[in-house]
């Protein structure tokens, strides 16, 4: 009888094993399965470049470099550089600022706003963001001088070639291509170039969204610069995947202050200032936010391209709803995936003390939180007191906002699907998946235009050139600059598709 019993429940679990290993095997090969709206593209005139054209691209760009826009703060930038750039654009581009079709405003003295009027009114405006202004470069750690737009190996050198002045002269020299050949758009575009992106955009962006939107104006949806196509970023992704920021992160930059008694070091208090604050940071640091994968959109950016991971992990990532716990636990490794699944928190200024034999009476840190969509600054805030738990550290809020709105992104969703084609056909048929930005933008001061937000950096990114954004050696390849102009260029002339769209065929697809 315990026999039978014993081959019964032997025969059970295999069964279960049978069924648990057939929803996955199904999952992984005919899920997702998405129907997807096929649209009439035109064919995009134009798309190699010719030797003269790539010539053209690559002096603009190195010019641009040459000029250092440098934000140092909100009250601190290279205002001459900046004015000397909104000359430089006027030299290079010259049927852009003499076209019938373009008119062109200056907002905050250096800030640019142009808008290409399109033939057909009843087609929605879109808009183009770029920046012009960069972080600072200490030259002495480079191995090339940071504004001299030096060229090695097939690489242009210098600040700005990834973050931003690639886009924003691709921009541009798409649209001076274009108009060179004659071409004219079906839908107007706006093409905004702030000059204050790295220090909040307040004098820049903000202040143009703000003029937009006191004219009524709508957009069908906007480009900003954001995610790149990665490649080996992810561990077992084993193609170069298109991540399009559909939403980004919140911020929270708390200032925290202890007050402590001050005095002669050789009798120094049982407990400093600065004591006192390590501890408090080194709290935070040590208790990150709560893991938050599946909360927010990058849990669909994972099964959006399950299928171009590797065997085992092709299984996994089509079946989160089994393995969402391990897979948190191994994005939690790495700096760029633990930024896609939690709040993270980062310890940026301490300060105090001012002699080895004096005990201060103030000690301040800044720590720059950026919110998962799944939380809000308030949360955040809530979660700071309650590991802190130090009545004697003040907390000072020093900016705020919460995470931006998710975009669309269906097969309905015009922006999106322009967007998605002009990627697949410029980046050799490489997939996209939606996904939330980790950094901010000037886009955020234009969600009272559109819906319809995308942030995107039309560049090939590898592991190893993460940290050149903002770090050092900064560099994009002439190749990759070459694309990246193909890329607006196609979808300039994309985005002139119908605003309704023509059902063709329904496909299984990414
Ligand atoms: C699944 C893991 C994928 C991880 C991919 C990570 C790729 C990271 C590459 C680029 C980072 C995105 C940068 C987006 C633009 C950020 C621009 C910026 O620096 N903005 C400032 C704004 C601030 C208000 C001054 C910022 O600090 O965020
Ligand atoms: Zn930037
Ligand atoms: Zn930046």
């Amino acid at each position: 009888m315990a026999a039978l019993c014993g081959r019964a429940v032997v025969c059970s679990l295999a069964g279960l094993l049978v069924l648990f290993v057939s929803v996955l095997l199904i999952r992984t090969y005919t899920w997702p399965e998405r129907a997807v709206r096929q649209w009439h593209w035109k064919e995009p005139s134009g798309m190699e470049l010719m030797e003269e054209e790539k010539e053209q691209l690559i002096e603009a760009l190195k010019g641009a470099i040459r000029i250092p826009t440098v934000s140092f703060s909100e009250d601190k930038q290279n205002t001459t550089a900046l004015a000397e750039f909104g000359k430089y654009i006027e030299k290079v581009f010259p049927n852009v600022f003499s076209s019938k079709l373009i008119t062109h405003e200056v907002f905050g003295n250096y800030s640019h706003l142009f808008k290409v009027n399109g033939s057909d009114h009843t087609l929605q405006p879109y808009m183009l963001l770029a920046h012009l202004d960069v972080v600072p470069a200490t030259p002495e750690s480079w191995e090339v001088s940071p504004f001299s737009g030096v060229e090695q190996d097939g690489y242009i050198y210098g600040r700005g070639t990834l973050d931003d002045k690639s886009s924003l002269i691709g921009i541009l020299q798409a649209l001076e291509f274009l108009l060179k050949k004659g071409y004219k758009p079906c839908r107007s575009f706006y093409i905004g170039l702030g000059h204050d992106e790295e220090v909040f955009g307040h004098r820049g962006a903000k202040i143009m969204a703000e003029e937009l939107k006191n004219r009524k104006v709508k957009l069908a949806f906007l480009v900003d610069e954001g995610l790149p196509v990665i490649d080996g970023i992810i561990p077992g992704l084993n193609c170069p995947v298109a991540l399009i920021g559909i939403t980004e992160k919140g911020s929270l930059t708390l200032k925290l202050t202890v007050n402590g008694s001050p005095g002669h070091s050789s009798f120094p208090p049982l407990e400093s200032s600065i004591g006192i604050l390590s501890a408090a940071v080194s709290r935070l640091e040590q208790n990150p936010m709560p893991n938050k994968f599946g909360e927010g959109p990058e849990r669909a950016m994972f099964e959006h391209v399950a299928s171009k991971f590797v065997f085992p992990l092709n299984i996994v990532m089509a079946n989160l709803w089994a393995f969402s716990l391990v897979v948190s636990r191994f994005l939690a490794q790495s700096s760029s995936t633990n930024a896609m699944i939690r709040t993270t928190t980062a310890l940026t200024i301490f300060q105090s003390g001012i002699k080895s034999n004096v005990v201060p009476p103030t000690a301040t840190a800044t720590v720059n939180f950026r919110i998962h969509p799944a939380q809000t600054v308030k949360e955040v805030l809530d979660i700071v007191r309650k590991t802190i738990q130090d009545e004697r550290v003040e907390l000072s809020v020093m900016n705020s906002f919460d995470p931006l709105p998710v975009s669309s992104h269906d097969v309905e969703s015009v922006g999106y699907q322009i967007l998605q084609h002009t990627i697949h056909s410029v980046f050799s048929g490489a997939p996209s998946a939606p996904a939330v930005c980790i950094g901010n933008t000037d886009s955020r001061y234009f969600v009272p235009l559109t819906n319809n937000i995308y942030r995107f950096n039309p560049v090939i990114l590898k592991k190893e050139d993460l940290n050149r954004i903002h770090g050092l050696n900064e560099r994009i390849s002439k190749e990759a600059l070459e694309r990246l102009v193909q890329f607006y260029f196609q979808l300039i002339q994309n985005a002139d598709i119908d605003k309704i769209p023509i059902p063709h065929r329904a496909t299984h697809e990414l």
